[in-house]
C-alpha cells in the first residue's frame, strides 16, 4: 500500500542547488511565476526521485512492472529541514513566516507536487493560502480539524465533499516531537459483499463540507469570498447524493468521510453498506508516523487518510507540517475558481 524511497546524500545535494538556484529567481513558492514554471523547473530534480512520483501517478509506466493500480501512499524520507532556520512552530497558520528555510521547505513540496499535477487551494480554507499549515491550534483541541489534537482526525478523503476535490494530498513534514502518526487506509473489496459494492456504487450517500471550509474557521469573511462562502453554506445544508465508490468495479475510486457523513432517513441498507465499507477501511488502516524531512503523497482518489490523537503543547515545538492539495487538471474547474488565472477553487 505505501512505497517509501530514501534521498541519497549525493540526491539531498543536488535538491539543495537546485532550491538555492529556485530562491534567486522566485519569491515565494505560491507566487504564479512560480506555480507556472514548477513543473518544468521539476524537470531538474534528481532521476530517481522523478520516478518514483511518475511511477505514483501512472502506475502502468513501463518504469515498473504494470500493476492495476498504484501505491495509496508515496513517502519520500531524508529531505533536507532547517531545524533552526523554520524557527518555533507558529501559534496559528494565520500570518505566516516567510524565512529562508520556509520558503525552501514550500519550494520543495510544490516541486514535488508539480510532477504528480497542480498545486491549487481554495478560497474557503486558510485564508486562501495554497500552501497551508498543519499544526495544533489552541481552542480547536477537538475540532475534526488539522488545527485539532487531543480527539483523533477521523480519516477521511481530502475534500470528500467536493466534486473538484484533490487528486493527491501532499504532506511535508517539519516537525513531529511525539511521531504522531498520520493514518493511511484504502478499501478492499475482497471483504465486501457484491451487494455492499453494488450499493456503494449508486447516489445514495451525503457529504457535508468540513468545518475548515467555514468563516468561523478563516480570518475574514472578506467580499470577495462572501459568494463561496455562500457555496459552501449551500452545499452543508442540501449535499447532492453520491456514490462512496465510483469508476471501475474491480477496482473503484473512493470518496467518505464518516464524520461528515449521512444516508437518507429510512434508507437502513445504504446505511449498513457505509458502515460495512468504514469497518472495511478500519482493517487497513496504518500509521505513517512522519519524521522532520518526510515528504508523504496520499492518493486522493485511492486511499483515505486521518490523524491519532496527540497532546499540544504551544510552547513552539509542536507538530508542525506542511500541506497542499494537487489536481490531475486545473482545466477541469475552469469557471469554478477566483478567475481564469487563479488557483483557487471559488
Ligand atoms: N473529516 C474531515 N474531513 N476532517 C477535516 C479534515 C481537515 C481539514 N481539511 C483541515 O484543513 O483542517
Ligand atoms: O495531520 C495529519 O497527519 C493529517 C492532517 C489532515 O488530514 C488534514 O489536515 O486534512
Ligand atoms: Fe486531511
Amino acid at each position: 500500500m505505501l512505497t517509501t524511497l530514501r534521498v541519497s546524500p549525493e540526491e539531498r545535494q543536488a535538491i539543495a542547488r537546485l532550491l538555492t538556484d529556485v530562491q534567486r529567481t522566485y519569491a515565494a513558492a505560491d507566487q504564479p511565476a512560480f506555480l507556472g514554471d514548477a513543473g518544468l523547473i521539476a524537470h531538474d530534480l534528481p532521476h530517481r526521485l522523478r520516478t518514483a512520483l511518475h511511477t505514483f501517478r501512472t502506475p502502468q509506466s513501463a518504469a515498473r512492472p504494470p500493476r492495476r493500480s498504484g501505491a495509496a501512499a508515496l513517502l519520500i524520507a531524508g529531505n533536507e529541514i532547517d531545524e533552526h532556520g523554520i524557527g518555533p512552530t507558529p501559534a496559528h497558520w494565520r500570518g505566516k513566516s516567510r524565512t529562508e528555510a520556509l520558503r525552501r521547505t514550500e519550494f520543495l513540496l510544490v516541486l514535488y507536487s508539480s510532477l504528480l499535477g497542480d498545486v491549487y487551494g481554495w478560497a474557503t480554507q486558510q485564508d486562501g493560502d495554497l500552501v497551508h499549515d498543519i499544526l495544533p491550534i489552541a481552542g480547536q483541541e477537538d475540532a475534526q480539524l488539522g488545527s485539532g489534537s487531543s480527539t483523533p482526525l477521523m480519516w477521511h478523503t481530502e475534500e470528500a465533499f467536493h466534486p473538484h476535490r484533490a487528486d493527491y494530498v501532499g504532506l511535508l513534514c517539519l516537525r513531529n516531537p511525539d511521531r504522531v502518526g498520520t493514518t493511511v487506509g484504502t478499501v478492499d473489496l475482497t471483504a465486501l459483499a457484491a451487494e455492499d459494492v453494488e450499493r456503494a456504487f449508486e447516489p445514495r450517500f451525503y457529504i457535508r463540507p468540513d468545518t475548515s471550509h467555514l468563516p468561523e474557521y478563516n480570518s475574514s469573511s472578506d467580499l470577495e469570498r462572501t459568494r463561496s462562502f455562500d457555496r459552501i453554506r449551500r452545499m452543508d445544508a442540501d449535499p447532492d447524493p453520491i456514490p462512496i465508490l465510483f469508476g471501475d468495479r474491480s477496482d473503484p475510486f473512493l470518496r467518505i468521510d464518516p464524520a461528515y457523513m449521512y444516508t437518507a432517513p429510512g434508507d437502513d441498507k445504504a446505511e449498513g453498506t457505509l458502515h460495512r465499507v468504514m469497518a472495511c477501511i478500519e482493517k487497513s488502516l496504518v500509521d505513517v508516523r512522519l519524521e522532520p524531512g518526510m515528504c508523504c503523497f496520499i492518493d486522493n482518489y485511492r486511499a483515505v487518510h486521518g490523524r491519532a490523537r496527540f497532546r499540544a503543547r504551544y510552547d513552539g515545538t509542536d507538530r508542525w507540517l506542511k500541506r497542499v492539495s494537487i489536481t490531475r487538471d486545473l482545466r477541469r474547474s475552469a469557471g469554478e475558481r477566483m478567475g481564469p488565472g487563479s488557483r483557487l477553487m471559488a
